[in-house]
C-alpha cells in the first residue's frame, strides 16, 4: 500500500502559452447505461479488515509486499483494482488499462490535481508561512494546487519548456545536479544572482533558466529551483542507471549506440530510442495520479468525484498487447518503419507515459532528456560499458530506485 503511494510521483483557465499542444478532451470520458455500472464497492482488491484495511497484504511477507505494482494486482485482479485507504489515508483505484488512463488524464487535463507528499506540503506551508507569505502564495509546482498551482506553472512553463533556453542551460544544470544533494536552494540562488551580476549584459538568447526565473522574481527562482531540486535529482539519474545498465547488457545495442555518437552526426536518433526503451523497461516513476474532480464510469464501475486514481504506465509498458517481445531491450521500436510489428507506434498512446500528461506534465522533462542524453553520450563514447554478477535490482519507492551493488565495468574505447 505504501509502495502504491509512494510509487506514485506525488510529486487550469491555463494559459494559452501551454496548452497548445494539450487535448483536453472531456468528451471521451465513457458513457456506459448508468443501470448497468458496478458500485465504487464493488472494485475488485485484495481482502480487507476494518481500519488496517489490506494494510498486512503489503507488510513483508504478505503477498503484495514487493513488485505488485507491476503484474500481482493485474494478474489478480484485473485492469481496475481497489485499495482501501487505512488509518484515514483515502482509497486509490489503480488502472492497469491505457484507454481507462486516457480517459481520465484527459477529462481531468483543465485543472488537474495530483496530490503531493505530506511531509513536503506540511514543511513548505510552514516554512514560507514563517516567512510571512500570504495563504495564497506559491510554494511549488509539486506541492500546490488549483488556481495557485495554475498561476504559479503559466509564470514558468514558457522558461522551463523552451528548448533554445534549455540547451543552453545543461552544462550549469549538470554541474548543479552533481553536487545538489550536499546543498539547498537558496545557497545556489544566492550564489546564482551574485555570479550572474559579476557579468557584464548580456543578450536574452545567452540566459539560462535561473537567469530568466530571476528577472521575473527572485521569489518564483527560489521556489523552482526548489522543485527542480526534488523532483529532478533522483528521477535523472537513476533513469542514466538503468539506461546503462541495460546497454552494458545488451552490447549490440551499445556498439551501435556509439557508431552513431563517433559519427558525429547531429540527430542522434538511436540515442533518444535507447533512452525512451530503458524509460519504458525501468520507469522510474511507475505510475501517476490524479483526483477525480467529477464522476466517471470507468471499465463498467462508478469512479466517484474526489477518487483517487493511479495509472501504473510501469505495468502498461510492459505488456505484449502494446510492446512486443517487452521483456527484450530494443531501441528499434522507437525509430523503425511503421509496417514493422515492433513499431512503437503499435501501442495505445497512453501506454507509454513517462513524463505523465498534459497540462501538469512534467515541466523538467526537456532538461531531463538533455542532460540523461549528454551524460550517456560522453560515457558510452569514452567507455565500453559492462556489467557482471547478478540483475540491476530496483526497489520500489517514491520512485523506482536502482540498488546497488553497482556492477559496472568501464574499459577505455579505443579510438
Ligand atoms: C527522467 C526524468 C524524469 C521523469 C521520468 C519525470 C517524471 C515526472 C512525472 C511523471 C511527473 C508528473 C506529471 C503529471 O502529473 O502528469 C513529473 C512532474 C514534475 N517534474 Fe518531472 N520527471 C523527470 C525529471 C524532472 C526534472 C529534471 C525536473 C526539473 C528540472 C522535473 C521537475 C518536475 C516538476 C516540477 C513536476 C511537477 C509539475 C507540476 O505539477 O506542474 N522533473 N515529472
Amino acid at each position: 500500500m505504501q509502495t502504491v503511494r509512494r510509487s506514485v510521483l506525488t510529486l487550469a483557465t491555463v494559459s494559452k502559452k501551454f496548452t497548445r499542444s494539450v487535448a483536453v478532451n472531456s468528451a471521451s470520458v465513457v458513457t456506459n447505461d448508468e443501470s448497468n455500472l458496478k458500485s465504487w464497492k464493488e472494485i475488485p482488491g485484495p481482502s480487507s479488515l476494518p481500519i488496517i484495511g489490506q494494510l498486512l497484504h503489503f507488510l513483508p511477507r504478505g503477498s503484495l509486499h514487493e513488485n505488485f505494482v507491476t503484474t500481482v494486482l493485474y494478474d489478480q485482479y484485473g485492469p481496475i483494482v481497489k485499495i482501501d485507504g487505512f488509518f484515514g489515508s483515502p482509497s486509490i483505484v489503480l488502472l492497469f488499462d491505457a484507454e481507462a488512463s486516457a480517459q481520465i488524464l484527459r477529462g481531468e487535463n483543465w485543472m488537474p490535481i495530483r496530490t503531493s507528499f505530506q511531509s513536503l506540503d506540511y514543511f513548505r506551508q510552514n516554512f514560507y508561512k514563517r516567512r510571512g507569505a500570504a495563504p495564497d502564495e506559491p510554494t511549488g509546482l509539486i506541492s500546490d494546487q488549483g488556481d495557485v498551482w495554475k498561476k504559479f506553472r503559466s509564470t514558468v512553463n514558457p522558461i522551463l519548456l523552451q528548448p533554445k533556453t534549455i540547451k543552453l542551460y545543461t552544462n550549469s544544470l549538470t554541474e548543479v545536479a552533481e553536487d545538489m544533494v550536499k546543498s539547498i536552494s537558496e545557497y545556489f540562488v544566492a550564489k546564482a544572482i551574485k555570479e550572474f551580476k559579476s557579468k557584464s549584459q548580456r543578450s536574452t538568447e545567452e540566459k539560462g533558466v535561473l537567469e530568466k526565473l530571476l528577472e521575473i522574481n527572485e521569489k518564483v527562482a527560489v521556489i523552482m529551483a526548489s522543485d527542480m531540486l526534488f523532483a529532478g535529482v533522483d528521477t535523472a539519474s537513476n533513469t542514466m542507471t538503468g539506461t546503462l545498465y541495460l546497454l552494458a547488457k545488451n552490447p549490440d545495442k551499445q556498439k551501435k549506440l556509439r557508431e552513431e555518437i563517433l559519427s558525429e552526426k547531429e540527430k542522434r536518433p538511436y540515442l533518444k530510442a535507447c533512452i525512451k526503451e530503458s524509460m519504458r523497461m525501468m520507469p522510474v516513476v511507475a505510475g501517476n495520479l490524479r483526483v477525480t474532480t467529477k464522476e466517471y464510469n470507468i471499465l463498467g464501475y462508478k469512479i466517484p468525484k474526489g477518487t483517487h486514481v493511479s495509472f501504473v504506465h510501469q505495468a502498461l509498458s510492459n505488456m505484449e498487447k502494446h510492446f512486443p517481445e517487452p521483456e527484450k531491450y530494443i531501441p528499434e521500436r522507437w525509430i523503425t518503419e511503421k509496417t514493422d510489428p515492433l513499431f512503437h507506434g503499435n501501442a495505445h498512446p497512453f501506454a507509454w507515459n513517462p513524463f505523465g500528461f498534459g497540462v501538469r506534465m512534467c515541466i523538467g522533462r526537456r532538461i531531463a532528456e538533455l542532460e540523461i542524453e549528454t551524460f550517456l553520450a560522453k560515457v558510452i563514447e569514452n567507455f565500453e560499458v559492462e556489467w557482471f554478477g547478478p540483475p540491476l535490482q530496483t526497489r520500489p519507492s517514491s520512485l523506482n530506485y536502482t540498488a546497488g551493488p553497482y556492477n559496472f565495468i568501464f574499459k577505455d574505447v579505443k579510438k
